[in-house]
């Protein structure tokens, strides 16, 4: 008999997933599995726990949560040599990745989709001994985002990004780097960099519009030094897929990403703090097997 082992936060989001307990431990028993559950503690709990799913042979591994849910739980299986499918419930705030999938938002509509859906290889990024499934980066800009205090996070999702981060605005500073992009180079002072794995990031659908999630590449996007009402404009043009072709911006494809400066740069990863720079970004093609919704998917290019 398969076995499956759902990893939720009990705390995060609304407390769904927690509430849909009995129906989603059901539904998987229905269709098949023997299916028990962890709730998490704390800070790594959902990474140890999936780790030690992997040794245990699970078939299965479900992370239940919000982002950071899904990334501490990609970082327990990305190491292990068996890696269980992994299936996503969105139980958090923001749901980002969730969202980049085409999972719904309600628990009862997601769980049918661990049972009904199809398998999908995806690629994971890699940076120094971290993981990332959905996006990572560094600059005064992304560093806005540890800046929103939880409660009002919850309260209002993710327009509490946005009203603090415009507010932080004209304290934003560039910053001096070289980015090493599978053999080319840029070399100058940037506002921010972002290495996305995913077509869709933090509300913006269209932020890396070419990225794929099993194409093998990271789409990198690099605002350069300007000014503020640069910035203004840069991110309204991003919320329609038009910022890739302004002056400011370069955007393009690479496997593997090699990043340096002087200054201090704290790394983000899926949203959380993933360490300092320098470090090199790895892409590992399809590393990890999915349940995705079983449609056409935009963030998958089609193999066949
Ligand atoms: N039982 C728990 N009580 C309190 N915090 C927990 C518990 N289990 C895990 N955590 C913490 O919750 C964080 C992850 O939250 P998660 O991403 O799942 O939800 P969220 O913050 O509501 O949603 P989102 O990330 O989508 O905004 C981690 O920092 C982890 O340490």
């Amino acid at each position: 008999m398969k076995k499956a082992r759902l990893i939720y936060n009990p705390s995060s989001g609304r407390e769904q997933i927690k509430k849909h307990l009995p129906y989603i431990l059901e539904t998987l028993e229905e269709a098949g599995y023997e299916a028990s559950a962890h709730a998490t503690t704390g800070q790594d709990s959902a990474k140890h726990a999936a780790a030690l799913a992997c040794e245990r042979g699970f078939d299965l591994i479900i992370a239940a949560g919000g982002d950071g849910t899904i990334h501490e739980v990609v970082n327990g299986m990305s190491e292990q040599e068996n890696r269980p499918v992994l299936g996503v419930l969105p139980g958090g705030t923001t749901n980002d990745f969730a969202r980049a999938l085409h999972i719904p938002k309600s628990i009862e509509e997601a769980t049918k989709i661990l049972v009904n859906g199809r398998e999908q290889t995806v690629d994971i990024g890699k940076v120094g001994s971290k993981y990332f499934i959905n996006i990572a980066g560094a600059g005064s800009l992304t560093e806005l985002t540890y800046e929103v205090p939880s409660r009002l996070k919850t309260m209002m999702g993710q327009v509490a990004y946005y009203v603090k981060g415009f507010e932080k605005l004209p304290r934003i500073k560039p910053t001096q780097v070289t980015i090493e992009y599978d053999g080319k180079w840029f070399e100058g002072e940037i506002m921010l960099f972002l290495v996305s794995n995913t077509n869709s990031v933090g509300g913006f659908e269209k932020l890396a519009p070419d990225a794929y999630l099993n194409d093998g590449m990271f789409d990198l996007l690099i605002v350069k030094k300007t000014n503020l009402a640069d910035v203004v404009r840069i991110t309204s043009a991003a919320l329609r897929g038009d910022h890739i072709n302004d002056d400011k911006v370069i955007y393009v494809q690479a496997s593997r990403i090699k990043v340096r400066s002087e200054d201090d740069m704290q790394l983000n990863l899926d949203g959380e703090f993933g360490g300092s720079l320098p470090d090199e970004f790895v892409n590992l093609h399809n590393h990890i097997n999915m349940i995705v919704p079983n449609k056409k998917l935009s963030c998958f290019q089609e193999l066949y």
